[in-house]
């Protein structure tokens, strides 16, 4: 089996060198723990955070039967500056650690006028400021290694002002937007930032926000999510939207929006701004 090293693509015909441990938020269902079981299947050892010990403490034992590999789970809170800094604490100082998966996130129910601000406010806390926190207390190692891997699970919701999820789609905008901006910064310091960007899929998060899953229109299942988004990460896409059956879409959008560019450098307001004389 050849195993890719993350960052710099190093192939080894020993398949358990250098397979660094992936830390994955959000484990203890869904998309998460998705994640877990395909990476452990890969050989990677993990390390899970959640704040339901009992869940992440059965996928863990799982895994380690199924797969052998070594998992350990940190149960945090990410919304809590105590939780979030104990998993900033382990990022930095375990050097095993050469994957971070920011999934962990929530959405909220209801429209915007009648969300209240605390839970506004830990919507944010969760869905954006956990995954730049953490992306935070990586990217220094990661840098100085020249080499790691940076998963930040965003949604085609932060596309879709239209879609009437305006706080939760701000957030995934937030997601994909730093996503970028790191793998300009890093990806030439050898760094790998990858956006994912599910459209809806079966898990908890729906009922988690007061849904009744079953009675929303048919979704992907999350083995099939994630598999396609690992074959994002294995080419070492920027960008992955599995649903997405036309990469030039997203190239098309990603164009127009840089036709702009050469405007914003413009001192004075355009023609169609100026107060008729
Ligand atoms: N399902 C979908 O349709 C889509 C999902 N996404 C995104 O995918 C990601 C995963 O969600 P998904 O798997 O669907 O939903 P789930 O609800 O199944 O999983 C959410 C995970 O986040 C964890 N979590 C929730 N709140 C906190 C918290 N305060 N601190 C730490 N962990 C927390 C939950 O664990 P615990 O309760 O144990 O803490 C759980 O493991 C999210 O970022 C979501 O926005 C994006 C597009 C579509
Ligand atoms: N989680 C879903 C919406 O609530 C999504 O991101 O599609």
């Amino acid at each position: 089996m050849t195993v890719m090293n993350i960052g710099s693509i190093r192939e080894t015909s020993n398949p358990m060198a250098d397979i660094p441990s992936v830390l994955i938020t959000g484990a203890s269902s869904g998309i998460g723990a998705t994640y877990a079981e395909r990476f452990a299947r890969r050989g990677h050892d993990l390390v899970l955070v959640a704040r339901d010990i009992t869940r992440l403490e059965a996928l863990a034992a799982r895994l380690r039967a199924e797969t052998g590999v070594a998992v350990d789970i940190l149960p945090a809170d990410l919304t809590q500056p105590g939780d979030i800094a104990a998993v900033e604490t382990r990022l930095r100082a375990d050097r095993r650690i050469g994957v971070l998966v920011n999934n962990a996130g929530a959405s909220l129910a209801g429209r915007f006028e009648k969300q209240p601000a605390d839970g506004l406010d830990r919507l944010v806390a969760l869905n954006a400021t956990s995954v730049v926190r953490l992306a935070s207390a990586v990217a220094p190692r990661f840098v100085e290694a020249g080499a790691g891997a940076i998963v930040n699970i965003a949604s085609v919701v932060g596309l879709i002002p239209e879609f009437g999820q305006t706080v939760y789609g701000a957030t995934k905008a937030f997601v994909l937007f730093l996503s970028q901006g790191l793998s300009f910064e890093l990806a030439p310091k050898g760094v790998y930032v990858q956006a994912v960007l599910p459209a809806a899929t079966r898990t908890e998060i729906w009922e988690r926000a007061g849904a009744d899953v079953n009675a929303l229109p048919a979704m992907m299942e999350v083995g099939e999510l994630v598999d396609a988004a690992l074959v994002g990460f294995d080419r070492r896409e920027p960008v992955t939207i599995p649903v997405l059956g036309e990469a030039g879409k997203w190239e098309a959008y990603q164009a127009a929006r840089q036709t702009m560019l050469p405007d914003f450098s413009q001192i004075h307001a355009a023609e169609r701004y100026r107060a008729a004389s």
